[in-house]
């Protein structure tokens, strides 16, 4: 045990100094942006997750090429297509989507705008500061740092759009934060992959979309600057997603992991694809045989991440169980 892990081990071991930090509920968290903004060398105790929580070396699949879904085949052999796609979501769940037609300036136009936005003041971003999740912008840091006693090492900024909204209000800074045109773009790759993929269940194009009724969308963009205890720290914990299809873009850093029994697999980043994942109610209304892969994301000693991640899910009262003929 080195001395960076005795001191977490103290840490951990000492509840009375967890609480304590989490007893002030009068300081908002900033976020950790803030924090390595302001010089931070070590992390505080209320980042270091107990050793079983930690990734562990030998328990990680290196450099892993997730299926490949090639979206120029919708056109020239959609059959194979929907194969190929049908595959890749029952036997893993999560795959990177190639020639989806969305232009790479609107990608890049977007990340350069959610960087400034999160290079605002902190002042600027606390207006918006909230642990709700349904509301149209929200700024956070971990999920719920008011009842979490280990947080997650990155900051967020998020909206909800519900299908009753007419005009989303933006943030008016930066100038440069223009999402609506990326959000139209993956909200369309959504629905085509959706298509697909009820017909890889043997049902109508669009039987899923019916299940969904007036689908929702949640735009999150995750910010993961440079940790400067990586080991001790996690990015996002394992979890499953909760709504109905993930579809994520990320920058070049890596650190997104898809677990497969006892092994994760690190994910390697494909430049201009996007990577998604079938979530939980996607593996609902598939009856199983798509699968909601759990995921996690380790963060980097002296780098930032960025990932922004649109959940297309379900109406909120939409009631969600097998189609018939998937029994
Ligand atoms: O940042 C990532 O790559 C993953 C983010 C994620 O899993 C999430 O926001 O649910
Ligand atoms: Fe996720």
């Amino acid at each position: 045990m080195n001395l960076v892990h005795l001191i977490s081990s103290y840490f951990v071991a000492m509840p009375s100094f967890v609480a304590n930090v989490n007893q002030q509920t009068d300081v908002l968290p900033k976020g950790v942006k803030a924090l390595m903004d302001n010089g931070l060398v070590t992390i505080p105790g209320r980042y270091i997750k107990p050793p079983s929580h930690r990734a562990v070396k030998h328990l990680i699949v290196p450099g892993v090429e997730i299926p490949v879904i090639d979206m120029a085949e919708l056109e020239s052999d959609r059959e194979k297509f929907v194969q190929t796609l049908c595959k890749a979501s029952s036997e893993w769940g999560i795959f990177q989507v190639i020639n989806h037609g969305i232009p790479v300036a609107t990608m890049q136009g977007m990340v350069h705008g959610v960087l400034e936005l999160f290079d605002l003041p902190i002042e600027e971003k606390m207006k918006y500061y909230t642990e709700e999740v349904f509301v149209p912008v929200r700024y956070c840091t971990s999920m719920t740092p008011s009842q979490e006693t280990h947080m997650e090492w990155h900051d967020h900024f998020q909206h909800y759009f519900s299908n009753r909204e007419k005009e989303h209000p933006w943030p008016e800074k930066p100038a440069c934060y223009l999402a609506s045109s990326y959000v139209s773009s993956v909200k369309h790759l959504s629905q085509t992959l959706m298509s697909a993929l009820s017909e890889g269940l043997g049902l109508d194009s669009n039987c899923l979309a019916k299940s969904f009724g007036d689908s929702e969308m949640i735009l999150r963009s995750n910010y993961y600057p440079p940790c400067p205890n990586p080991d001790l720290a996690l990015g996002m914990n394992g979890h499953t997603d909760s709504g109905g299809l993930t579809i994520l873009f990320e920058d070049q850093v890596g650190g997104l992991q898809a677990r497969k029994g006892d092994l994760w697999y690190d994910l390697k980043p494909i430049k201009n694809a996007f990577i998604v994942n079938i979530a939980d109610q996607l593996q609902i209304l598939s009856n199983g045989k798509y699968k909601s892969i759990e995921h996690r994301v380790l963060v980097q000693p002296d780098q930032t991440r960025l990932s922004i991640v649109a959940f297309c899910n379900p109406s909120r009262d939409a009631v969600i169980g097998p189609p018939a003929r998937t029994y």
